[in-house]
């Protein structure tokens, strides 16, 4: 197939402290979760200057990508789109006519499908096309890579790296922890999130040969009252200390970077609990701009190039579809019922 450009679609974050409350409005509308709980999230980013890392994360990434397609002569321009904060998908799609693109592939910083991380993205576009009208670019999503030989190499190296850091006689005992965005049970029901990341953890934990691993969740944003995926990763910490461990490393493997939710609920929160409770915790990295990871991006684009390229998998689930069948990753948020 050809394609004119490649366009990173991602969440967005604030870049000072005026950004915070309505970039949270925005992650919000529609949701089910409650102004405290919007508040509080509000604090953390207010802790770090109202400035979420994630935007020059993805300029970080953009750069790299550049550097990686020039050198092996892919020449596709790269451009930037948010959901939630500036540059907005719109304004992107907009300039991207104007430079005359009219067919796109699409990276999306969400690894795990799920509604807000694979179909939301792609009603994203739709709506911004619309906004646009008949001469928007077209565009098609980069399938999903939780199970692509440079994603799961990549978190490898990360978690290799944090083992290290343990002393020899208590590495194989320590606790592996890979966490997750919690969603709502509602949400999780009708995609494979909970499914792939159980892939990627058992396929990174093979490669590392430390079998002792659980998935746990964090960051969640639901009313008391709406189930959402558990446990929660302070939680998990807590019963590791009383049952006895001494080590705990925390491997993000839900994100590709280490924005707000991985700086405050991890770096922050889940640290303070294990210090609490008198665990060693280690943080292990994400992706970022590891180069196998930036590899995986450009293999990733070669294959929808090229008809004759490998689609890459490891484990037992194959490479995820192309194109997104009618139903993927649908979810009907159900409202409270009034009292
Ligand atoms: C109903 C589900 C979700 C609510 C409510 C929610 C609130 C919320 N999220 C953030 C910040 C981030 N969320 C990110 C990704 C993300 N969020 C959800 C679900 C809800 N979030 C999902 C399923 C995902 C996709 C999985 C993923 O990408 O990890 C991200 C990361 C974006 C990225 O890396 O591209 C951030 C950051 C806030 C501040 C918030 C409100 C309280
Ligand atoms: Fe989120
Ligand atoms: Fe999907």
């Amino acid at each position: 197939m050809k394609y004119d450009a490649l366009l990173v679609q991602s969440f967005g974050g604030p870049e000072g402290p005026d950004d915070v409350i309505p970039f949270l409005e925005n992650v919000l509308r529609g949701r089910n979760v409650p102004r405290e709980r919007m508040l509080e999230v509000a604090e953390h980013y207010q802790h770090f200057g109202g400035v979420s890392p994630i935007n020059q994360q993805n300029r970080d990434l953009i750069a790299a990508l550049e550097v990686e397609l020039k050198e092996h002569g892919v020449d596709l321009p790269i451009y930037w789109g948010n959901r939630n904060w500036t540059p907005y998908l719109v304004d992107t799609l907009q300039q991207m006519k104007a430079d005359g693109v009219g067919h796109a592939l699409v990276f999306v910083t969400s690894v795990f499908s799920s509604y807000s991380g694979c179909r939301q993205y792609r009603e994203d576009t739709a709506k911004a096309q619309a906004e646009i009208g008949e001469d928007a670019p077209r565009c098609d999503k980069i399938r999903t890579y939780f199970n692509h030989p440079g994603f799961i190499e990549t978190m490898t190296e990360c978690v290799n790296e944090s083992l290290a850091q343990i002393p020899a006689e208590r590495r194989d005992a320590a606790e592996l922890v890979f966490t997750a965005h919690s969603i709502p049970l509602g949400m999780s029901e009708n995609c494979n999130y909970v499914k792939q990341l159980e892939e990627s953890c058992r396929l990174v934990s093979e490669a590392t040969g430390h079998a002792k691993w659980r998935l746990v969740y964090q960051s969640r944003s639901g009313p008391p009252t709406q189930p959402w995926l558990e446990p929660d990763v302070c939680d998990v910490i807590r019963d590791l200390a009383k049952a006895g461990a001494s080590d705990v490393i925390v491997s993000p493997i839900g994100f590709i970077s280490d924005h707000m939710e991985v700086l405050f609920d991890l770096d922050t929160e889940a640290k303070d609990t294990a210090a609490e409770v008198g665990l060693n915790f280690i943080r292990s990295g994400t992706a970022g701009v590891r180069p196998r990871f930036v590899q995986m991006i450009r293999e990733l684009i070669e294959e929808r190039l090229n008809a004759d390229q490998p689609k890459l998998a490891v484990g037992t689930m194959g490479p995820s579809h192309d194109f997104c069948p009618a139903d993927c990753c649908l979810y009907t948020p159900q409202r409270p019922r009034p009292a």
